[in-house]
């Protein structure tokens, strides 16, 4: 394989707690009670919208005209996205040693993307960055992360994807692209039956190039 594609929130970054704290101050001023950080890990990994809509059901219902909500939100977590945020410990030690292109493949809009990535000394990786907005579709559907290949002027085939959700793995799967499942991140998933070529639950024990070499 030729390059390595990340998914981020859950994967390379902790980034649920600055999510959570944009979630309340978003919530507060709709007039709602706050989530937990268990119930906004749980929201993450379909886009920001989604994330929106689910701790406004989550707290007494969604609204007819989410457009305000999802304006209160984008706002408050544009202003911290890095306070609490971490990037997983031994991320960048294992994106070190690969020596292939890498790109990031998120369902995070792309301006946030990006500049969580600025702030967090991420973006020097990435030769393509791919939000949730960047393309006409989110994962599951498989354009935003046939895009970032073509982007990378590669194949799907000569992709690996890495990412922590079976929205990942299904994006993966349509797409014809080989994934490798980081089990450490949001999605508590049980792998059984879902069959990764690659599967691993700690950055520190990682070693990429086994995988896309394989
Ligand atoms: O749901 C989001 O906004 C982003 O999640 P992802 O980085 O795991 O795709
Ligand atoms: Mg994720």
């Amino acid at each position: 394989m030729k390059a390595v594609i990340f998914d981020l929130d859950g994967t390379l970054v902790h980034s649920a707690p600055d999510i959570h704290a944009a979630a309340n101050v978003m919530l507060a001023k709709a007039g709602r009670e706050p989530v937990t950080l268990d119930q906004v890990i749980s929201f993450i990994g379909n886009g920001i919208e989604k994330l929106v809509e689910r701790c406004l059901r989550a707290t007494g219902g969604a609204p007819a005209d989410m457009a305000p909500h999802y304006a209160e939100m984008n706002r408050a977590y544009a202003k911290d996205l890095t306070t609490l945020t971490r990037v997983f410990d031994g991320v960048r030690k294992a994106l070190d040693a690969v020596d292939v292109p890498m790109a990031l493949c998120t369902n995070k809009p792309e301006i946030p993307a990006r500049a969580l990535c600025d702030q967090l000394d991420l973006t020097r990786y990435f030769t393509v960055i791919t939000g949730g907005d960047s393309t006409q579709a989110k994962k599951p559907d498989p354009l935003p992360l046939v895009h970032t290949a073509l982007a990378l002027g590669l194949s799907v085939e000569e992709c690996l994807y890495v990412g922590d959700s079976v929205t990942d793995f299904r994006t993966a799967r349509a797409a014809g692209m080989q994934f490798a499942f980081f089990t450490g991140g949001y999605q508590p998933t049980p792998v059984n039956g879902l069959a990764p070529e690659e599967c691993f639950d700690s950055w520190n024990s990682v070693n990429l190039g086994q995988f896309y070499l394989a």
